[in-house]
């Protein structure tokens, strides 16, 4: 089994809501994304000759994501009033909802997941919040 594995980052605001702790305040990450392809086999003509795919296709593919996210609040929906939201938004805030909490599980998810639309097989994504917090996504289930 051949695998590559590339990352990038984005460095966005977010908090938990329902959280115990500090993490329900809004706080920031340089979340860091790294995520690792497989393939049995290599392409055996062109410009991908001898790899799974040039890793800077890859890199492209998983920068439009990560810029996605980049210098934003990420907002779990639901979990600011709808009026917040607006007066964020017309102040200039560039503010993301998704469907999930945002933990680095959901976000390894998320990630894992878009690739997969885009076409990669994915082995896994990982995604650190800190140089010691890292969560894994795999789609072995
Ligand atoms: N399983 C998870 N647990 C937590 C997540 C998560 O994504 N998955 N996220 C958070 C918060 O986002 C928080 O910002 C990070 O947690 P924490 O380790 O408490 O933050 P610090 O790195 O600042 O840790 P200190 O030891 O307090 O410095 C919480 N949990
Ligand atoms: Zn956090």
């Amino acid at each position: 089994m051949y695998m590559l594995k590339v990352e990038n980052s984005f460095d966005s605001a977010h908090f938990l809501a329902g959280h115990p702790g500090k993490c329900r305040n809004i706080h920031g990450h340089s979340w860091r994304v790294v995520v690792e392809i497989e393939s049995e086999t290599l392409a055996d003509e062109g410009e991908a000759r001898g790899m799974i795919v040039d890793f800077s296709q890859l890199k492209a593919d998983l920068k439009q994501l990560t810029d996605d996210y980049d210098h934003a609040l990420l907002v779990e929906d639901g979990t600011l009033r709808k009026s917040t939201l607006e007066h964020l938004i017309q102040d200039g805030f560039r503010v993301i909802e998704v469907p999930f909490r945002t933990t680095a599980e959901n976000f390894a998810r998320c990630f894992y997941e878009a690739l997969t639309g885009k076409g990669y097989q994915m082995t896994r994504v990982s995604v650190f919040e800190t140089p010691a917090n890292c969560a894994v996504y795999e789609g072995r289930w």
